[in-house]
């Protein structure tokens, strides 16, 4: 492939009594990023952890942290997440009524701004958007909760994203989240995704550093 391909484990498929242990992982991984998801049990079903967690995690992490807000008015912690020394804040389109406003801010504040967009959301919606952020990430299954099954149409999706961005000049990458396994992730990078996150196939791997390994080179 002619493109790098950027793997962020998932933490919420961690063992959450070896966190640090899965940070490590990462750390001497492959991995380039970190990702963490943020869920407030209003916006998704599930809540799973907060600033305390992504505190500590932070002391700890080499990797570029890949903070995913599942949160209703993500607005509100932006400054908090900035504090924390988050590098990537993604924003859910389906959350957030001033997108524009927030990700100038979260530049302003100098890290990478993404939106997020729900499985039943259409791409199209980020046409005017798109020039402006860093990350376009496709949620490729129901957001809440880790161990789903990747939803084949976010397939489609990843195409239309990719077709969006390239005609409108965006620098953006395309992520993927949720269901991304050996099994689907050539197809997924195919597609035209650049980052992919994955959750149970790694930290549910036996070998975590391996299963980031294959990941990276499965083209
Ligand atoms: O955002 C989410 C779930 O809402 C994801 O980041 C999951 O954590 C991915 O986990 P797997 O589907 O890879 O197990």
């Amino acid at each position: 492939m002619d493109r790098p391909v950027f793997i962020a484990p998932s933490l919420l498929a961690a063992d959450f009594l070896h966190l640090a242990e899965a940070v490590e992982q990462v750390n001497k991984s492959e991995a380039d990023w970190l990702h963490l998801d943020i869920m407030d049990g209003m916006f998704v079903p599930n809540i799973s952890f907060g600033m305390p967690v992504v505190e500590s995690v932070a002391r700890l992490c080499q990797k570029p942290m890949d903070v995913h807000l599942m949160i209703v008015q993500p607005e509100r912690y932006i400054d908090v997440f900035h504090q924390l020394g988050v590098h990537h804040l993604i924003l859910h389109y389906e959350a957030s009524v001033h997108l524009h406003r927030y990700v100038e801010y979260i530049h302003q504040l100098g890290m990478q701004a993404g939106v997020a967009l729900n499985p039943h959301t259409p791409v199209d919606v980020l046409k005017d958007i798109v020039h402006l952020i860093d990350i376009v990430l496709i949620m490729s299954v129901n957001p809440g909760f880790g161990g789903q099954a990747f939803i084949p149409h976010s397939l489609h999706k990843i195409r239309e994203a990719k077709e969006l961005i390239l005609k409108t000049g965006s620098l953006a990458k395309i992520e993927v989240d949720g269901g991304v396994d050996l099994q689907n992730a050539a197809d997924i990078l195919r597609a035209g995704a650049d980052v992919l996150v994955a959750g149970s196939s790694v930290f549910r791997a036996a070998d975590p550093a391996q299963a980031i390994h294959l990941l990276k080179h499965v083209l």
